[in-house]
């Protein structure tokens, strides 16, 4: 018995500068649908998850394509430049929309479309009763090289305790507020990273590391490939 309750907060208000594309890349089609579409599902389909605050552009002129029709888990705002201004915004509007202190919230990339529903199910169930949070991360796999200014090797650092970070991260609703209200918007790079910063050691849930970040027009073949088969285990 839990006295808390659990929310999603996809962060969807980027503008995509590394794919370089004409639209938002959120609302690239990928295996039928936008990728942001895909992600909303991936939050809205836990069951444990009271309301899914999707945080968009505030030039987004798709949004009402994708929201999903007559679901009254789902509501949106406005996000900011940088996507820990974003984060913040939807956390008050998750605040306005009945979210307590103590609630837990799961922040999820919209540009993470094939996240697996069990990894999901596996960061609630190890991090949910955790004050310090946690995180889906993949340990890396590969021999790590540091450059040099003319690219070629300086080093071959350790890859040994090293992982990368994914999304859903998963955080007490206040401590999280708190941790973004003492790091400047440009200042870290995921949640977990403003967490340490309280003196927190947020959890590492290992997770599929195809759990990618649509980053780049080339990931958009993985993607397909994986969410056309049902690989996320969503209706499989
Ligand atoms: N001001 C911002 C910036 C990013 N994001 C979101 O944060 C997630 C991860 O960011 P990233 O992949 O870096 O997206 P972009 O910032 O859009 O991409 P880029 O860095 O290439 O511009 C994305 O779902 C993106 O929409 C956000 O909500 N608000
Ligand atoms: C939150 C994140 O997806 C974890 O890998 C990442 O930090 C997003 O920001 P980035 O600008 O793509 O590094």
């Amino acid at each position: 018995m839990t006295d808390y309750r659990l929310w999603g907060l996809i962060a969807a208000a980027g503008v995509g500068q590394r794919m370089d594309s004409e639209g938002p890349k959120q609302y690239h089609r990928i295996a039928g649908r936008p990728v942001l579409g895909w992600s909303i599902d991936a939050l809205l389909g836990m069951p444990d998850v009271t309301g899914v605050m999707v945080v968009r552009n505030a030039d987004d002129r798709y949004f009402e394509t994708v929201l999903p029709s007559g679901d009254s888990r789902c509501s949106d705002c406005v996000g900011g430049a940088q996507r820990q201004a974003s984060v913040r915004a939807g956390l008050a509007a998750l605040r306005h929309w009945g979210a307590d202190a103590d609630d837990r919230v799961l922040v999820h990339d919209a540009a993470r479309p094939a996240v697996r529903r069990d990894d999901i199910r596996r960061l609630i169930e190890q991090v949910a009763d955790d004050p310090d949070g946690g995180l889906l991360a993949a340990p890396v796999r590969d021999t790590l090289k540091r450059a040099d200014r003319d690219r070629r090797v300086a080093s071959t650092p350790s890859r040994e305790g090293l992982w990368q970070a994914m999304t859903p991260q998963l955080f007490p609703l206040g401590r999280l507020e708190s941790a973004l209200a003492m790091v400047a918007d440009d200042a870290v790079t995921d949640e977990a990273q403003a967490m340490e910063r309280l003196g927190a050691r947020p959890r590492l849930v290992a997770g599929d590391p195809g759990n990618i970040k649509y980053t780049y027009p080339q990931d958009a073949y993985w993607l397909a490939w994986a969410l056309d088969r049902k690989w996320t285990g969503e209706g499989a």
